[in-house]
């Protein structure tokens, strides 16, 4: 019999996958981090504050008991904010499969993934693509990838949520998977900006395809197979994201074109958070990422959203596929 899947995070993502994985005819253990929330959660069956409207089936159980949540298990899906990706996985057993959920960076700018090695654990792989918790939790069909070095671990977390619902593809390409996840974020965000300042669908097209061009160019950079970027965890949710009613970052970023906070009623933006990570790490490390450097410098508060689109616009002319 298959073994439970422990889910580690319940806010909108943690709770839509643990009722994945329930479609997917698997027992799923959701973990949150507080006792009384997970106790709420356990009776209420429903996620109020991060994904109302959906009821968690019978096969998902609630604890805050991480020990226990994967006492049985192979693998368990990481889905805290990446800000508290590394507490968490410090807490967790070296043997432990760690599929890593969350669109962010390491507190350093580096890679989650690299954090995890750092960490000892060996089985490693991330879970990226075109995923809002508010689609994926109705059971509206949707495609996602996990992508590992270890080709055993990614089989078995497909296998643990691929459904009529759910279509689940593997990859080997880590490094382009997660920092797709990443980048798309920030270009959400100027995205919303763009929104906020009524700029139109020209301009809108226009930012999601250089905003790929930017993407691509980086993530060859480091060594992620050049048709990735194309791929699900790339094109395809910087496009969900860019567009869609439902992203954080995108609202995030119109809020702040408006003038108003970017804030989400207590739901991570991640964009808001890798900007300015990304951008000290790319400059660091000698990679041109103008769209980053206008987020970064807007959401750091040096730029205003005006003066991010003028460093876009007044670049110097160029062949268009030259960089
Ligand atoms: N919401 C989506 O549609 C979606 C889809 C794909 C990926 N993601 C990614 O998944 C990650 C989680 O996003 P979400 O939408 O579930 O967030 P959320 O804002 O809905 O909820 C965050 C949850 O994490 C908990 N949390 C916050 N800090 C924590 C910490 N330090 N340790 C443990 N738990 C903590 C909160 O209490 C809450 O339960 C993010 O990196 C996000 O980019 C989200
Ligand atoms: O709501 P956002 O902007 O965090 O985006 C959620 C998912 O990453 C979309 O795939």
């Amino acid at each position: 019999m298959s073994r439970p899947v422990p889910v580690l995070g319940a806010g909108g993502w943690g709770t839509a996958l643990a009722v994945a994985v329930a479609r997917a005819d698997r027992e799923a253990i959701l973990w949150a981090r507080r006792p009384d929330f997970a106790s709420r959660l356990a009776e209420v069956r429903e996620n109020r504050e991060y994904l109302p409207g959906v009821s968690l089936p019978d096969t998902v159980t609630v604890t805050s008991d991480l020990k226990s949540a994967v006492a049985a298990a192979d693998f368990a899906l990481v889905v805290v904010p990446s800000v508290g990706v590394p507490e968490l996985l410090a807490a967790l057993p070296r043997e432990l499969g760690v599929v890593l959920c969350a669109k962010g960076l390491a507190p350093d700018g580096g890679r989650l993934t690299d954090l995890a090695r750092e960490l000892g654990l060996t089985h490693v792989a991330v879970l990226s693509g075109p995923n809002h918790a508010e689609e994926v939790g109705r059971g509206l069909p949707a495609a996602t990838v996990v992508a590992s070095a270890d080709p055993d671990l990614a089989q078995a977390v497909q296998a643990a949520l691929v459904s009529p619902a759910l279509r689940v593809y593997t990859s080997t390409d880590e490094l382009g998977v997660e920092l797709g996840g990443v980048l798309k974020n920030v270009i959400a965000l100027a995205a919303g900006m763009g929104d906020g300042l009524r700029l139109g669908d020209n301009a809108k097209a226009s930012l999601i395809t250089r905003g790929l061009r930017e993407m691509g160019r980086y993530l060859e950079a480091l060594g992620a197979h050049e048709d990735t970027v194309y791929g699900l965890s790339g094109l395809g949710d910087l496009v969900a994201t860019a567009t869609s009613r439902h992203s954080r970052n995108r609202a995030a970023g119109e809020a702040i074109a408006r003038g108003e906070s970017p804030a989400q009623g207590g739901k991570v933006v991640e964009g808001l958070r890798t900007a300015g990570l990304l951008d000290v790490w790319a400059t660091a490390h000698g990679h041109d990422l103008p769209i980053v450097r206008a987020v970064a410098k807007v959401t750091g508060g040096e730029w205003t959203p005006a003066m991010g689109l003028a460093h876009l616009m007044e670049r110097d002319a160029k062949p268009e596929l030259e960089g």
